[in-house]
């Protein structure tokens, strides 16, 4: 037998028969040496094959047959054991190492199989394939090569979708997608669960047959075509997903830095160059070399954090974010005019006398302050066992909710705005942030341009920020029509501060609009409460404007306040210079808006490829509403029980806040304990709520707090209290939509039941079409090969082989699209903060934000320019960093990686 004669491409050893005793089939080589493709004359000595007992084989197609003493590096062409629980029955398969034997795997091999099987094996379950080709996926099936080629080229850095157990995902099988719950997840595997048939299959997390890693490559690749520049995106695809959806993380290895006692008892250390069993350099399979070299410690997965002391809980990368400052107390002067005490009156605008706010007199002040420098008193007091907050006006009067307090602001004629009040009691109005120490300080970036200054700070280096004209307004470019006057706009007659929603034509516009929105149905309650906005109004929000006869205290006139908090522009560790407040911020409280210059499409194209694409944030409101309109969704599996994210995040913070302020045994000046709580009951009755303040049926957002709604949302979907919950809240959910199927719904539940029976009937067939797998089994000596034709197990595979159907992938809109209405050549407009900007410029990007995007409709009702704010999405401490999330699509730039250090637990490793 002359060498390379075989014809055999695909080497099926773990077929072959090794497993009886493979020591004796090695002993009975007749011929040649282990070159590559030479052939070897096997004798097998089992019962197999007993009429022709002797087989040519090449190198390729047997393993050593004793356990390797050296670790095995990714990409090594290995046989392993692969355990079928179904099966009952251990035999060895073909495959490729994976991934090496580390703390988030449990020191187990990931293993590759051939025929598009995953799973971890232990070290002395894999024998080393004696000879493979320089580039291993050569060797391999074709319906797995492809895969497993990209995965070794790009290795370590993986993408891979983040699960949880109970979670449904569409999951591919067989040309056809099926709905498939997690069951189980094991370092970079998850079981899945298909509800057609009952079968389960343990699949890599990084298989495009999950379908939210399928949506996000392809996603990334129909940016790529177009040749588009990163841009933060104002409410991309990840803002419309609920917020416990599965994602797409961005792993990072660490195994040239691994030195472990292995499962065979040897100990390896893995520097430099990494070469495989076969000694083949790790050149054949080239991966990023500034990920792999890099020296900052990243996960492998997401699991791997909690192994991590740089990556969990309150990680070191907390630390190393953390601030070098601390947050102090402000004590009021003591000899302040502080509220008269209470005698019965009618409250008017003389209740107020020698006690008036004087906005020019307190620019710069912690707006939550100004009340108190304005003889207001804030207390906070137990009434029936909670914490109340009651502010107490000059007049004596107490008021205890928005409501009250509006309504007296207006009596009394005011010039002050709801927000400068609060009644969470987790914010504190008089913590401020103090820095102890920095290298270099300028007092006002802005120098001048914001109604408050923005100082920026240095503790890590010397450097200062880069030079930037630093401008509030957006500034268009050539090419961009922007059109301000205000003879375009439509306004309102309110005198009431647009309280009624009903009747502000400018209330009516936002809410009118979210029949836009998912469901199309029109939703009263959307939009600011008392000037904060709990959560994104996907189909933007419509202030009032200079057309309307409101006044600047109106409750719909947020985004258009000049930057009011206090914030600190201070230079973070690996991401710049960073933006944090320097106050407590409520939750939905304005922060500030996103200004730079207004550049048509080509512009933001060409600008981007020559000065950097770093700060450009893309309009693009007219495609998201498409997008929720199309029905975008449909092709994320919605999980119903998903609960506010916000007020989880907010509870977790006013968890901590308690924490904090039982340790630093202070307590707030204006705090009183017990006796308020009479006094609040009796509060006057002409701050009582009027009964069309009260509402009848659904009640109005200014009739309940952001807590109140977002409690009251939350129970709707259900509490998220533990994960426990979680799970029960999923089986429950599974048990609706099984009752669901069986009964007659609405004719959205008709067309789900008819898409599940049709893709349950092409299952069905499918299966009975295949035949089941067969065990084959070490011990009962039954080996097989193709040329035997014994019945293997169905094969699987790593990539799905067809598209989802809902995928947006080509998918043209039914409707023209609004942006075609302005003319033919009409794309996204981009704001570019690079050399001109304000604030909103230094906001850093989190995978875990405290801080979401908003468009809001100010001086133009033109769709393609709305304004980009930004609105804390939960209570934020002072000193804390503001991120937002820039939703950028990772991939989506040819030859750019971006690596996230947000450090959040949920970092999904990648920006780009
Ligand atoms: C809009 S700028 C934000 C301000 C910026 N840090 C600066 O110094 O001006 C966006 C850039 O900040 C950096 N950046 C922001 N968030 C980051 C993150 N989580 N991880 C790594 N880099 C980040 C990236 O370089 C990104 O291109």
């Amino acid at each position: 037998m002359s060498p390379g004669s075989s014809t055999e491409s695909y080497p099926a050893f773990a077929r072959i028969g090794l497993r009886e005793n493979p020591g004796k089939n090695l002993n009975q080589l007749s011929a040649g040496n282990l070159s590559l493709y030479n052939m070897y004359k096997v004798k097998f000595e089992s019962s197999y094959r007993k009429s022709n007992p002797v087989k040519q084989v090449t190198g390729k197609q047997m393993a050593y047959t004793t356990p390797s003493p050296v670790r095995f590096p990714v990409g090594t062409r290995v046989i392993a054991i692969f355990q079928d629980n179904d099966w009952s029955k251990e035999c060895y398969y073909s495959g490729v190492i994976a991934e090496p034997p580390k703390s988030m795997n449990k020191y187990r091999y990931l293993v590759f199989f051939d025929d598009g099987y995953a799973q971890y094996v232990s070290h002395e379950k894999i024998l080393l394939v004696c000879e493979c080709s320089r580039n291993v996926w050569e060797d391999i099936h074709p319906d797995s090569r492809e895969f497993i080629r990209k995965y070794l080229e790009q290795y370590p850095e993986r993408p891979m979708v983040k699960l949880q157990q109970g979670q449904i995902v569409k999951t591919e099988w067989n040309g056809k997608w099926w709905i498939a719950r997690v069951v189980e997840v094991d370092g970079s595997l998850v079981k899945m669960h298909f509800d057609a048939d009952g079968r389960t299959e343990w699949i890599y997390r990084g298989s495009t047959r999950l379908g939210p890693l399928y949506a996000e490559l392809a996603h990334a690749a129909a940016r790529k075509e177009q040749g588009t520049f990163s841009r933060h995106r104002g409410l991309g695809v990840a803002t419309l997903k609920k917020r416990n959806m599965p994602y797409v993380e961005y792993t990072r290895g660490t195994d040239g830095e691994e030195m472990r006692r292995d499962d065979s008892g040897v100990t390896i250390t893995l520097l430099g160059p990494v070469r495989d069993g076969h000694g083949h350099s790790s050149e054949s399979t080239p991966s990023r070399a500034v990920a792999k070299k890099s020296t900052t410690k990243r996960p492998d997965s997401i699991s791997d954090r909690s192994h991590d002391p740089q990556y969990s809980g309150s990680s070191t990368v907390e630390k190393s974010q953390q601030p070098q400052g601390r947050v102090e107390f402000l004590q009021l002067n003591s000899s302040r005019r502080r509220p008269k005490t209470f005698e019965p009156h009618q409250c008017g605008a003389s209740c107020l006398t020698g006690t008036e706010y004087d906005p020019k007199a307190m620019k710069g002040e912690n707006p939550l302050v100004i009340p108190m420098l304005c003889s207001w008193e804030r207390q906070v007091s137990r009434c029936r066992g909670k914490r109340v907050v009651i502010y107490r006006a000059p007049c004596g009067r107490r008021l205890r909710n928005m409501e009250e307090l509006h309504r007296y602001l207006r009596v009394t004629k005011s010039n002050m705005a709801v927000d400068l009040f609060d009644f969470d009691f987790w914010v504190h109005c008089f913590a401020e942030f103090v820095l102890e120490r920095g290298f270099s300080n300028i007092k006002d970036l802005s120098y001048g341009a914001e109604h408050v200054p923005v100082p920026c700070v240095n503790c890590v280096d010397h450097s200062l920020p880069d030079y930037v004209s630093y401008s509030t307004k957006r500034e268009p470019t050539d090419g961009v029509d922007l059109n301000l006057d205000p003879e375009f706009l439509t306004g309102c007659d309110c005198t009431d501060d647009c309280q009624d929603r009903d009747k502000c034509a400018c209330w009516q516009l936002t809410i009118q609009g979210t029949a836009y929105g998912p469901g199309g149905v029109v939703d009263p309650t959307v939009g600011y409460i008392y000037r904060r906005l709990p959560e994104p109004v996907m189909t933007g929000i419509y202030e009032c404007n200079a057309r309307c006869k409101c006044s600047n205290t109106c409750l719909n006139r947020v985004a258009q306040q000049p930057l009011q908090i206090k914030l600190q522009v201070f230079k973070t560790e690996n991401r710049g210079w960073g933006i944090r407040c320097l106050n407590d911020i409520p939750q939905g409280g304005f922060i500030c808006i996103y200004a730079g210059r207004l550049l048509t499409e080509q512009g933001a194209n060409e600008g981007g490829k020559n000065y950097g694409d770093e700060y450009l944030a893309e309009l693009d409101y007219i495609e998201v509403v498409e997008k929720l309109k199309e029905g975008y969704e449909s092709d994320v599996v919605e999980d119903d029980s998903d609960s506010p994210s916000e007020e989880r995040g907010s509870c977790e913070v006013r968890r901590s806040r308690v924490i904090e302020q039982a340790d630093s045994g202070l307590s707030e000046e204006e705090e009183e304990e017990g006796e308020t709580s009479q006094e609040a009951r009796d509060s006057d009755e002409d701050f009582t709520l009027q009964p069309w303040e009260k509402g009848k049926g659904t009640p109005l957002p200014e009739q309940c707090s952001i807590r109140t709604r977002l409690r009251n949302r939350a129970s709707r979907h259900g509490s998220e209290d533990s994960q426990h919950e979680h799970r029960d809240r999923d089986r429950d959910r599974d048990r609706d939509r099984d009752r669901d199927r069986d009964r007659d719904g609405d004719s959205g539940r008709e067309r789900d039941r008819e898409g599940e029976k049709e893709s349950d009937k092409g299952y069905n067939e499918e299966k009975s079409r295949r035949k089941a797998p067969r065990s084959v089994s070490s011990s009962d000596h039954n080996y097989s090969d193709d040329e035997d034709n014994e019945q293997l197990r169905l094969p699987s595979r790593f990539a799905a082989v067809s598209e989802p159907k809902e995928s947006d992938k080509n998918k043209k809109p039914k409707n023209r699209s609004v942006r075609e209405f302005f003319g033919n050549d009409e794309y996204c407009y981009i704001m570019d903060a690079k050399n001109n900007g304000n604030i909103g410029r230094y906001l850093n990007h989190s995978c875990s934000p405290n801080v979401f995007v908003q468009n809001v409709f100010v001086d133009t009702h033109d769709l393609r320019f709305p304004w980009v704010a930004f609105f804390a999405l939960t209570y934020i401490h002072a000193g804390t960093e503001l991120t937002w999330d820039y939703n950028y699509d990772v991939g989506s730039v040819p030859g750019k990686v971006l690596h996230c250090y947000c450090g959040s637990n949920d970092c999904r490793g990648r920006l780009l």
